[in-house]
């Protein structure tokens, strides 16, 4: 069964109230979004092994630590994926990124593909699926197993807000997938919207209502 992690840090769980507000402007929205994810990137990566590295200071000869010249990837799902890919970049610049374009059919909450785009080594590289919002868990699960059909194994989830139900969708179908996400919220209501969430997250982030 894969683990939930809720990124409970008080930074995060600050700029995620503002995030909420509906009074908050596209552009206020999309650096909080930014910033929230470089934060979360911060916990999401704890796990990543260090290999020993040894340098010179100007004192004396010092054993350090590196990341393990682990690869990684992220795959911003398209659109609203899109607000959370700088904020990790700034801390894994060497990421490569691959998109997965699915948008939700309104009327019957089905993902629907319309775009992929992967780094060629995929396979070989740990992969970080990124959307700000996990509501039926339908587009989370597409984009995961758009990826597990090329043989990508290791591949780990971050939201910013999951409904209930997204989550229980997820580890039913992938419970190999470890989930991180800055709030658990309390339902889906009958729109297939979270309740409270923060609206659509792709139209706040682009001004598209
Ligand atoms: O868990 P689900 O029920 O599948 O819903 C979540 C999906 O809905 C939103 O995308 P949307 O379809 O609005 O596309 P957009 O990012 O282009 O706005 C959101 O960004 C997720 O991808
Ligand atoms: O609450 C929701 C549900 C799906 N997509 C969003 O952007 N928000
Ligand atoms: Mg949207």
């Amino acid at each position: 069964m894969s683990k939930v992690f809720v990124c409970d840090h008080p930074l995060i769980q600050h700029k995620l109230t503002y995030i909420r507000d509906k009074n908050t402007n596209t552009k206020d929205f999309r650096e909080l979004v930014d910033e929230v994810a470089t934060l979360m990137a911060y916990e999401i990566t704890r796990d990543i092994p260090l290999a020993p590295f040894e340098v010179e200071t100007p004192v004396q000869r010092a054993e350090c630590k590196v990341i393990a010249g682990r690869m990684l990837g992220l795959i911003p799902i398209l659109r609203a994926g899109l607000g959370m890919v700088d904020g990790i970049l700034k801390l894994l610049p060497a990421a490569k990124v691959g998109h997965v374009g699915l948008y939700r059919d309104p009327d019957t909450l089905q993902p629907v593909e319309y775009y992929v785009k992967l780094p060629t080594d995929v396979q070989e590289r740990e992969l970080i699926v990124i959307d700000p919002m996990l509501a039926t868990g339908g587009s989370a699960n597409a984009a995961i197993d758009v990826l597990k059909k090329r043989d990508c194994s290791q591949i780990k989830l971050m939201c910013l807000i999951a409904a209930p139900e997204g989550i229980a969708a997820v580890q039913e179908a992938h419970p190999d997938v470890d989930i991180y996400v800055a709030a658990v919220d309390e339902y889906l209501n009958d729109h297939g919207y979270i309740v409270p969430g923060l609206g659509d997250a792709g139209d706040r982030l682009f001004g598209t209502k």
